[in-house]
C-alpha cells in the first residue's frame, strides 16, 4: 500500500531525513517512533505529497506522492502534528468545508464520529482547548473513509479516556482494512494499535521491528514488598533475579522479557505488594541504537 524508498531531505541548516525506505501492507498498523526532531513529521509531509524529494521516492497504491499529488490525497486521511485552522469557523463548519473539497459524502460517518469523540462540534475554533482541536481534526482525517490513515502525534492533548476511544477507533478501521502510519512517543499506544514499528532516529532509520520484539526489548522494574525480609534476602541472591536494590524486605528487580521464572521465584513467598514501572520508550529505543553501534 505504501511504500517509501530511500528517502532523503536535508534542509539549509544540514537537518532532515537520510536514506529512509519502509514499506506498510495493506491492513496494517505501522508505527512511527522517534524522539523530538527525529524526522517523523518530515516523513510523513514526504507521504502527503507536500515536499519534494532531494532522493528517493514514496508510493501510495503504485502512485507517486509527489508527482500525483492530487490523487494521492484522495486516498489518504491525514492528522497533522499541528493543525492549521480557520479559526472563524465552528468546527462543524471546519469538516463542512473539508468535505466539500473531499467530494464525498461523509456526513452520517462525520456525525458518528462526533458521537463517539464527544465534542460539541457547533463551539467556534478560536474557543476550542487543545484536545477539541485535536478531536475535529481526528474527525477530519477519518471521515471519508480513506484507504490510507497518517497520523502524527494523533493522542496529544487527548485525556486517557479519549486516548482509548481512539484506540478503539484504529481497531475498527484496521478490521476494515484501512492502513495506518502513526507517529507517537507513546509506546502504550503503539503497543496496542500496531503490527510493526519503525525507530527513528536523527533523520535514520535504526530499526523495523515486529511490535512483539519491541515488547521484549522493554524492560520493567518491579518493586516487591515481601512479608518478611528474609524471604526479599532470599530472593534479591536467587541466580537469575536481577535485583537493583534490597531495602529491608523491599526488593527492586528489573524484568526484561523472562516473566516467566521472575513470577515463578516470586510466588515462593508471600508478597505483600507489588509495583511495576515500565521504562520509558526513549530508553527503549537508546538501549536498541547504542546495541546497534550507533548505526542505522
Ligand atoms: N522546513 C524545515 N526547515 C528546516 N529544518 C526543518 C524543517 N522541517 C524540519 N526541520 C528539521 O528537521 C528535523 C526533523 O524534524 P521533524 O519535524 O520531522 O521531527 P519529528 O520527528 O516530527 O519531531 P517531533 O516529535 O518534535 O514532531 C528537525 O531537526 C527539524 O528542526
Amino acid at each position: 500500500m505504501l511504500s517509501v524508498d530511500g528517502l532523503t531531505k536535508i534542509f539549509s541548516n544540514g537537518r532532515g531525513i537520510s536514506d529512509v525506505s519502509f514499506r506498510v501492507e495493506r491492513g496494517e498498523v505501522f508505527g512511527f517512533l522517534g524522539p523530538n526532531g527525529a524526522g517523523k513529521s518530515t516523513t510523513i509531509r514526504h507521504i502527503m505529497g507536500f515536499m519534494k524529494p532531494d532522493r528517493g521516492r514514496v508510493t501510495i497504491g503504485g502512485l507517486d506522492a509527489w508527482e500525483k499529488q492530487g490523487e494521492v490525497q484522495k486516498l489518504v486521511g491525514y492528522l497533522p502534528g499541528e493543525i492549521a485552522f480557520i479559526e472563524g469557523m465552528t468546527g462543524r463548519a471546519f469538516l463542512d468545508f473539508l468535505a466539500s473539497m473531499q467530494r464525498k459524502d461523509s456526513r452520517a460517518k462525520r456525525e458518528r464520529l462526533i458521537e463517539r469523540l464527544q465534542f460539541d462540534a457547533n463551539t467556534p475554533i478560536r474557543k476550542m482547548s487543545k484536545g477539541m482541536k485535536q478531536k475535529v481534526g481526528i474527525v477530519a482525517a477519518f471521515m471519508h473513509d480513506p484507504e490510507l490513515i497518517l497520523l502524527d502525534e494523533p493522542t496529544s492533548g487527548l485525556d486517557p479516556l479519549m486516548q482509548r476511544t481512539f484506540i478503539e477507533l484504529v481497531l475498527e478501521e484496521k478490521a476494515k482494512g484501512t492502513t495506518f502510519l502513526m507517529s507517537s512517543h507513546s509506546f502504550p499506544e503503539i503497543e496496542r494499535t500496531c503490527d510493526r514499528a519503525a525507530i527513528i532516529k536523527d533523520g535514520r532509520l535504526v530499526a523495523v521491528n515486529d511490535i512483539h520484539e519491541l515488547q521484549s526489548m522493554q524492560r520493567k522494574l518491579v518493586e516487591i514488598i515481601f512479608e518478611h525480609a528474609g524471604d526479599a534476602e532470599k530472593f534479591a541472591e536467587t541466580e537469575g533475579i536481577r535485583a537493583e536494590s534490597r531495602d529491608g524486605s523491599r526488593v527492586v528487580v528489573a524484568v526484561q522479557g523472562d516473566y516467566d521464572s521472575w513470577l515463578r521465584e516470586t510466588a515462593k513467598y508471600p508478597v505483600r505488594s507489588l509495583d511495576v514501572a515500565a521504562q520509558n520508550l526513549e530508553d527503549v529505543f537508546m538501549h536498541f541504537y547504542d546495541r546497534k553501534g550507533n548505526r542505522p
